[in-house]
């Protein structure tokens, strides 16, 4: 029987989008305000959702207490108050839309889970825009 636990966070970031490959007219046409040079902020909300059979043991699917500690060490500590173009490596070449920085996130913390856990991320950039990795 699987069960799926849930933790929110939220963390702070700047960022712009822009695609190197497009010329700056393109660029402005294609993102808008969200191009703007001097960069915007988001107050992203989190959910991580881990997915698995309860131990008989403890009880527990995973101990939320060590979800976390991972959340806060790789994720939150890794993201919050960065500006994400300039100062997150994954960003240097990929643009931080709300779906890469989803799928940024869920390739981080599946590194750091057992594989007997199922993953999904949803990553809410404003209050009514969300994304979720994997998809259904
Ligand atoms: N598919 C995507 N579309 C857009 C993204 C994105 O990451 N994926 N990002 C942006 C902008 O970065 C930004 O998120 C837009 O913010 P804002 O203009 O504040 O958005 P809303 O007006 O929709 O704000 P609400 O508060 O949700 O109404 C644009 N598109
Ligand atoms: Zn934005």
């Amino acid at each position: 029987m699987k069960v799926t636990v849930s933790r929110k966070a939220h963390f702070n970031a700047a960022h712009r989008l822009h695609n190197r490959q497009l010329t700056d007219d393109e660029n402005r046409r294609l993102f808008g305000k969200c191009n703007n040079p001097y960069y915007h902020g988001h107050n992203y909300n989190l959910t991580v959702k881990v997915t698995g059979e309860i131990d008989p043991i403890s009880g527990y699917v995973i101990d939320m207490k060590i979800l976390k500690d991972i959340m806060q060490e790789h994720v939150l500590d890794y993201l919050d108050h960065k500006n994400l173009n300039e100062e997150v490596e994954e960003f240097s070449s990929l643009n931080p839309t709300a779906e890469n920085i989803c799928v940024v996130i869920w390739k981080i913390l599946r590194e750091q889970l057992d594989d007997k856990f199922t993953l999904k991320i949803i990553l809410y950039e404003t209050e009514r825009n969300f994304v979720e990795y994997p998809s259904a």
